[in-house]
């Protein structure tokens, strides 16, 4: 395989970086029905807590550095730039750890990558050949994440309150506001910004074609 690119998608929790990610995804691999295009989340590299209870889950901070085992996220990045498939691990935001089957990835010409902390961690931007910051207003996320927890993340709303006012917004402000000026683009407006999915689409279609 020739050179391959590492597109990181950061930004705030409920900013639209999975979206985003997603729809540029689902987008190419539609259009030219190739594998030469992987993606991976930042959350599969929740560490695993399953030596823990649930309660004692429930007590870490998620949106800490320490949260992650981004050596690990760092090894895959090399593994698969080097043409070796990797097995992703699957999290589980119900039970706070990781599931106990992993999925496998292939070696890929773009890897996208989406995840709150991508860009503070200089290992990880090393690794990164485009990277994306998705600055959508922070009122506008937590309403979002409200939903989503809700829905999907089997929370209370008493829960995402003290989650959001305990370690959410002040993980923020210290780490992934500051990582911004990492970000070779900043999107606005979230996951649904066409304009700028289609921007990373064409660079990714003349990556292909190289
Ligand atoms: N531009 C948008 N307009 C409306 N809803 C959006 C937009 N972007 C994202 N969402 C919704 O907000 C929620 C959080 O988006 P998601 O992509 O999961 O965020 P992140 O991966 O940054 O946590 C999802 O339910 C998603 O569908
Ligand atoms: N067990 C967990 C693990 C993570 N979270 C929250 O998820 C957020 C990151 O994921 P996004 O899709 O929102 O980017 C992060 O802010 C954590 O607080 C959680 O609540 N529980």
């Amino acid at each position: 395989m020739g050179k391959n690119t590492i597109i990181a998608i950061a930004g705030a929790s409920a900013s639209g970086k999975s979206l985003f990610a997603s729809t540029v995804y689902q987008e190419l691999v539609e259009e030219l029905g190739d594998e030469r295009i992987a993606i991976l989340a930042e959350d599969a590299y929740y560490r695993d807590q399953s030596h823990l209870s649930f309660e004692q889950r429930t007590l870490t901070n998620y949106d800490h550095p320490s949260a992650f085992e981004h050596k690990l996220l760092v090894q895959h990045l090399k593994d698969l730039r080097q043409g070796r498939s990797i097995e992703m691990p699957q999290y589980s935001y119900k039970e706070h750890t990781r599931l106990k089957d992993t999925i496998a990835v292939q070696p890929a010409k773009v890897i996208l990558v989406e995840g709150i902390l991508l860009l503070t961690d200089p290992n990880l931007r090393a690794e990164f050949d485009i990277s994306v910051f998705m600055d959508t207003p922070l009122d506008i996320c937590l309403l979002r994440r409200i939903k989503r927890d809700l829905e999907e993340r089997d929370r209370s709303l008493q829960s995402v309150v003290e989650q959001y006012e305990g370690s959410v917004r002040p993980a923020f402000f210290d780490f992934i506001a500051p990582s911004k000026q990492y970000a070779d683009l900043v999107v606005t407006r979230g996951g649904m910004n066409q304009i700028a999915i289609d921007i990373i689409k064409t660079k990714i279609r003349q990556l292909l074609a190289e």
